[in-house]
């Protein structure tokens, strides 16, 4: 792991037992809790191998904490977890080589150029070959589009350029997970899609990235897989697909007959509104076909129907309670 600020792995707290070998990261009832707080609260994170998996919540909702406790950061209170298949902590000795992270801004020397404080950190790096380190340091600036500034001292770096210097860190060396907490954080637009890209782009070569943040817009444009947070709760875990899949659908009508159209909607147990056309809310047990088909054998006459489904805000809206940033 390639984190400036990763200190050595915390005690092992976390009882061990078998991970999946599919999974990336796996939590199963993991909690953290400062005091009376339940900051991480009975979390079942499953994380596929080879996703980019966005790990979306409000401000506060224990995104930061989660990821603490997976990087061996803080110790859990209770539960399990584990990192390509082991259980960690206590296995984080194998696992740490193959983990970059940027949480929390790693620690940069100030008075340091952006490239030698990468170089510093990969010759910190016992597994990181020292033969090959110039290429690899310049390479990893070159990614995040650092190249210009390198020779710069950091202490004249803006947030984002920090951010950016942290994130080369972590992909100094090719790495099987990627673990990125508000890697957009303090960017300009630009920046930010850069970033976007690069995240994107990583898992050409198989890595698994899991990447928090607050703002649903980033995660649905970088993301295939999510888990969302709130109050350190996990509301919904699952592919793009099947969290939009799972929200409410309703059906909407043209009739001529809408006295008919209610009563067949009714006999099938559909809840009817009238606005101007019908509109039903559709649930697992009501196909729309299956519907369609009902009202015509009803002898409804049927002008135009189609099904209007919750957005991914909607949803995640709804999923988090108010509040929460949609928009980047
Ligand atoms: N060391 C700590 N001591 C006490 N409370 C803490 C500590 N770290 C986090 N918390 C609390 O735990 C809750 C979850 O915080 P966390 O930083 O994990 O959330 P987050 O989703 O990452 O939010 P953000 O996006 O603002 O970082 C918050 O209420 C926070 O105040």
């Amino acid at each position: 792991m390639t984190a400036g600020s990763v200190a050595a792995p915390a005690a092992p707290s976390v009882p061990d037992g078998a991970g999946e070998e599919s999974l990336a990261i796996e939590t199963r009832g993991l909690s953290k809790t400062f005091g009376a707080q339940r900051a991480v609260d009975d979390v079942d994170l499953r994380v596929p191998r080879g996703s980019v998996f966005g790990f979306l919540g409000p401000n506060g909702s224990g995104k930061t904490t989660t990821i603490r406790v997976l990087l061996g950061l803080a110790s859990a209170s209770s539960g399990q977890a584990w990192v390509l298949g082991q259980p960690v902590p206590r296995s984080w000795a194998q696992v740490l080589p193959r983990v970059g992270a940027l949480v929390e801004g790693p620690g940069f020397y100030p008075f340091l150029s952006g490239r030698d404080n990468l170089r510093r950190l990969d010759a910190a790096d016992p597994t990181a070959s020292p033969r090959t380190r110039r290429a690899r340091v310049d390479d990893a600036l070159d990614r995040v589009g650092l190249t210009h500034a390198s020779s710069k001292k950091v202490h004249a770096y803006s947030l984002g350029m920090k951010q950016r210097l942290g994130l080369a860190n972590a992909l100094l060396t090719p790495r099987e997970l990627l673990v990125l907490d508000e890697p957009t954080n303090g960017l300009d637009p630009q920046g930010t899609r850069e970033v976007r890209h690069l995240v994107r782009s990583l898992t050409a070569d198989g890595t698994t990235v899991f990447v928090s943040s607050h703002l649903l817009s980033e995660i649905e444009q970088m993301c295939d897989h999510v888990a969302v947070m709130s109050v350190g709760r996990l509301v919904a875990q699952g592919s793009m697909a099947e969290l939009q899949a799972q929200g409410a659908r309703r059906l909407r009508l043209r009739t001529p007959d809408p006295t008919e159209a209610t009563a067949t909607l009714t006999r099938l147990g559909l809840s009817v509104d009238r606005e101007g056309d019908l509109l039903a809310d559709l649930d697992d047990e009501h196909r729309v076909e299956d519907v369609v088909a009902a009202l015509v054998a009803a002898g409804v006459r049927v002008r135009g129907v189609s099904v209007e489904g919750e957005t991914l805000e909607d949803r995640f809206v709804a999923l988090t309670g108010e509040g929460f940033d949609v928009a980047g």
